[in-house]
């Protein structure tokens, strides 16, 4: 627990004072008031993380893709086969999937860690090996996993984050890979929202309508099984979380710590946001949500949160996709803060 402690009592509130400065010179710049929507929220937003409201510099940006995998992944609850983690890893490792395309068209290196994946991946070259167990229990027969391999994850994590801020990353953005792990998701959101399962579950990767029966059974299994207290995040993590979901609560909570900015991504990282702001709430003020997913839990989520996702673009791949399109999103809040002219530099009649 300490290990935990030592992470969450870093975290501090941002200077929201700073908001003020900040958007004062967005006002001197030459258009309309306000006319930049929420360009200039986002501006405002990154200016109080920063803690400073002089021009800002374009972030550079990581993405760390925990993999792990799924006990309840055997009773059918996703499209896929458990097989496919594994694979996809090396599909990461040679640049190939969706979120090595989109994170080298936003300017983002991406870096995989094995925190739980149930196959040997020890030859797996560039991969960082902190596996912490392989795959979890399934949650239809009582915890997943124990409270030390939940804390062992998050230390993962928070280790992850540490070392790349040290690396000079300035801008963390969560990715996972795990079969199955829309389900863990859904349990952990029904239990801290306070849902019913039907009610913050989706089709994952596009479970028929059989798997969705078997789905939302699981849920309900899991629930009934292990009774996680919602006041407890820890609780619910161990007993129907998951291991990334774990690593990326604690890199979402180291990067709050050292006062460096997290763009979320759907519902899986939000998830893991849950967690983290159920441990810390002021973790949340570091977060942007960058993509709403089309997941129905993700709604919910934000809202519990008080997160606006900055793109609509019905994705639901994860990985850190629709973080990595918003980080788009966030340059053009940047560029505009820093390089658009004042009314004074330009010349033009202000009011
Ligand atoms: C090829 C492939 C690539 C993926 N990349 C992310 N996910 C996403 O789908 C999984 C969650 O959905 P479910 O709970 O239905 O299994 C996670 O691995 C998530 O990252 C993928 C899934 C597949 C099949
Ligand atoms: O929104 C997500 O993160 C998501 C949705 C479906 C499947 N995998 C991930």
């Amino acid at each position: 627990m300490d290990r935990l402690e030592n992470i969450i009592n870093r975290v501090k509130l941002p200077d929201y004072a700073i908001g003020q400065e900040a958007q004062r010179r967005l006002d001197s710049l030459t258009k309309p008031q306000g006319s930049l929507g929420r360009l200039e929220d986002i501006a405002k937003q990154l200016c109080i993380i920063r803690g400073g409201a002089a021009k800002l510099a374009q972030p550079k940006p990581a993405a760390a893709v925990f993999a792990a995998d799924h006990g309840v992944a055997a009773g059918g609850v996703s499209a896929y086969p458990q097989e496919v983690t594994q694979q996809m890893i090396y599909n990461f490792l040679a640049g190939g999937a969706g979120i090595n395309v989109l994170c080298r068209q936003a300017g983002a290196d991406v870096w995989v860690i094995d925190v739980g994946v149930a196959g040997d991946m020890s030859q797996a070259q560039g991969l960082i090996q902190a596996k912490v167990a392989h795959g979890t229990a399934d949650m239809t027969k009582g915890p997943v996993m124990t409270m030390n391999q939940a804390l062992d994850a998050i230390v993962v994590g928070a280790q992850t984050a540490q070392r790349l801020i040290e690396k000079g990353y300035d801008l963390l953005i969560p990715g996972e890979m795990g079969i199955g792990n829309t389900t863990p998701c859904s349990a952990i959101t029904a239990v801290i929202c306070g849902l019913r399962p039907e009610q913050v579950m989706g089709r994952g990767t596009g479970v028929d309508d059989a798997g969705l029966s078997r789905k939302l059974a699981a849920l309900k299994t899991a629930l009934d099984v292990n009774k996680p207290d919602p006041a407890n995040p820890l609780e619910v993590l161990c007993k129907v979380g998951g291991l990334e979901i774990a690593a990326m609560c604690g890199y979402i909570l180291e990067a709050a710590a050292r006062g460096v900015p997290v763009m979320l991504d759907g519902f899986i990282s939000t998830t893991a946001a849950l967690v983290a702001g159920g441990l810390c709430p002021t973790a949340i003020d570091y977060c942007f949500s960058g993509h709403g997913s089309v997941e129905i839990g993700h709604r919910a989520q934000l809202e519990k949160l008080g997160l606006r996702p900055i793109l609509t673009l019905e994705m639901r791949l994860g990985e850190g996709t629709g973080a990595a399109v918003a980080m788009n999103v966030l340059r053009a809040a940047v560029a505009i803060y820093s390089e658009m002219a004042t009314f004074a530099e330009a010349g033009v009649t202000g009011h």
